[in-house]
């Protein structure tokens, strides 16, 4: 859907906790970086708080106030949030990006993984360089449905009720379809896998009910199915044949990660949570508290997930100018880890966030060149 085209994009900016912080930092400032150099269209990034240990000094993990700036915003750019032992007394923690996914209703989590040249090669098969597959995980319901109603009672028993509805897997469905349009274009061709337990579970047999009533309407793009356990097993043996990936929440959050894992993990996996009125961007990782304040978290997937709110708004508002701004931090990242140079901590090297970010804003003005 397009929309007008502002004269300045306001961002909403969350850093929240831990390496959140940190690879924050570093993402503004590559995103100021590279509008100083292509004088495009300009964002307005604008700092709130929310997150873990917000709520451990105030009581509350999400403000009204940040909230209503992220409905206002143009976009919303988050870092991570969670601290595991910041929790309710229910022994779960604050985690605001769930609530803020029911508030601004951002139904499918987009997780792109792709093999880029200089990450470690985690599989030993060559092909494993051809990896480029999305997952998209429904956001809004699933298991997840169950969050902050489940039970435990004097029995000894605890439950979590999974929710699948026709409106919500019809929605996230197209959507994959969709992307694999889009997909299709670049590529000559594309597929969409529906990923459930329909051998097991009636909500899951529905699931992929509707998922195939939706594959009606997109006769141009393939589409198959697979069992979560079986997909786990494919995303090792050959992950290079996959595409377009549609699941339930629980499951997305699942193989996301293991998807981060084929590349060298969650440094180079970015997400974008979006729904038809708002964007959300963020890296697929947490707040990584083993590392966190040592200048030691790869900034990759942050950056990445940038970029794909520089592409998520330039197709909202017709605006080219926004895409190439994403191929130049895409290109930029993609010079410094070919590279090989400046090597991130995550895959053995000596560069921290720091030394990371000033490699890769380094590196802008000759891939501005080469794209130009
Ligand atoms: N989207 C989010 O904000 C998000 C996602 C996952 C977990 N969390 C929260 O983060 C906290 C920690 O969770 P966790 O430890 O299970 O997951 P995590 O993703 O924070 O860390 C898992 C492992 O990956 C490493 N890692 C993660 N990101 C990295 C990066 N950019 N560079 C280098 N190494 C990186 C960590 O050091 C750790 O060893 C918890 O409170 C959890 O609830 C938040
Ligand atoms: C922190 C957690 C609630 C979150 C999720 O489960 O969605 C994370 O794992 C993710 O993948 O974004």
């Amino acid at each position: 859907m397009s929309q007008t085209t502002p004269s300045i994009y306001e961002i909403a900016v969350l850093p929240g906790d831990g390496i959140g912080v940190e690879v924050m930092q570093a993402c503004v400032a590559l995103l100021d970086a590279a509008q100083k150099i292509d004088h495009g269209p300009q964002l307005k990034m604008t700092r709130y708080d929310a997150g873990a240990q917000h709520y451990a000094k105030h009581g509350e993990a999400l403000p009204e106030r940040t909230l209503d700036a992220a409905r206002a915003a143009h976009a919303v750019l988050f870092g991570a949030m969670g601290w595991p032992n910041v929790r309710y007394p229910d022994g779960t923690e604050p985690i605001p990006q769930l609530d803020l996914r029911m508030a601004l209703d951002l139904y499918a989590g987009v997780r792109p993984i792709r093999w880029f040249a200089g990450l470690p090669k985690v599989l030993t098969d060559s092909r494993a360089e051809n990896i480029d597959f999305v997952l998209v995980r429904e956001q809004t319901e699933g298991l997840f449905y169950a969050r902050g109603k489940g039970s435990v009672n004097e029995a000894g028993e605890s439950y979590d009720t999974m929710q699948i509805t026709r409106r919500g897997t019809d929605r996230v469905s197209r959507f994959a379809f969709k992307l694999a349009e889009q997909r299709k274009r670049r590529r000559g061709q594309a597929n969409v896998t529906c990923v459930d337990k329909a051998n097991v579970f009636t909500s899951m047999a529905f699931f992929r009910e509707v998922f195939n009533d939706a594959a009606k309407d997109f006769s141009g793009i393939s589409f198959d199915h697979a069992y979560v356990d079986a997909m786990a097993l494919t995303m090792i043996k050959k992950p290079w044949a996959l595409d377009v990936m549609v699941t339930e929440n629980m499951f997305g959050d699942i193989l996301s990660d293991l998807a981060a894992g084929l590349i060298g993990g969650m440094g180079m996996a970015p997400s974008a949570d979006v729904g038809d009125d708002h964007g959300l961007f963020q890296p697929a990782h947490g707040t990584a508290p083993d590392i966190a304040g040592q200048d030691k978290a790869n900034p990759g997937a942050m950056f990445l997930s940038g970029a794909m709110m520089l592409d998520w708004l330039a197709d909202r508002h017709d605006q080219p100018e926004l895409e190439q701004r994403a191929r130049l931090i895409e290109s930029a990242l993609e010079t410094v880890l070919g590279d090989g140079a400046v090597r991130p901590m995550e895959y053995g090297g000596s560069a921290g966030t720091k030394a990371m970010t000033e490699a890769v804003i380094a590196a802008l003005p000759q891939a501005f060149a080469t794209l130009k």
